[in-house]
């Protein structure tokens, strides 16, 4: 199973609204080559991380894929190529760290696979902290076991700050 979570709090140079942005790109994640999207969590709006007094809200929602019969695994980093060229067409710049975000698209595991070094560090070394990143998840995958850490979805997520996480619509 692969996981994608996605991530937006600003209107795209489209004038895309995030969660038509959001949309739009799980849409395009089920367009990868040798991918398809199995599952879409609820949409959640969320506080931003670390606190961002005057910062709008995001919209975050998790994607669920798996390979298409007969295709090969993806490499990690030809995947998160593939993910920041999403990000590109729907007009994200980078202009500084947790900068606001027309799209961001994390890769959170991809079948287990564990690795530090290069990027995508995975699983995702900061998803077992973050509400806004497990809420989503547990609809998804609610048998999800973290691949480092041994503890399900549901008991990272009772764990962690679910203030600020709240189900759209
Ligand atoms: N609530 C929320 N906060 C964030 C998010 C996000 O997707 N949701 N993404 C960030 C950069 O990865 C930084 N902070």
């Amino acid at each position: 199973m692969i996981l994608i979570a996605l991530g937006a709090n600003l209107p795209g140079p489209d004038g895309r609204d995030a969660l038509a942005t959001c949309r739009a790109a799980a849409a395009a994640l089920d367009a990868l080559p040798g991918l398809r999207l199995r599952a879409l969590s609820r949409w959640y709006a969320t506080a931003p991380v670390p606190p961002s007094p005057g910062a709008p809200d995001y919209v975050n929602g998790m994607a669920r894929l798996a390979l298409r019969p007969g295709a090969a695994p993806p490499d990690p980093a030809a995947l998160l190529a593939a993910l920041q060229e999403i990000e590109t067409r729907f007009g994200r710049v980078r202009p500084y760290l947790h900068a606001p975000r027309t799209l961001d698209l994390d890769l959170i595991d991809l079948d287990g696979v564990m690795r530090d070094a290069p990027d995508p560090i995975l699983p995702h070394p900061r998803a077992h902290l973050r509400a806004f990143v497990l809420a989503p998840l547990a609809d998804v995958a609610p048998g999800w076991v973290h691949p480092r850490l041994s503890a399900t979805v549901a008991d990272l997520l009772a764990q962690a700050d679910q203030a600020g996480v709240r189900v759209l619509g």
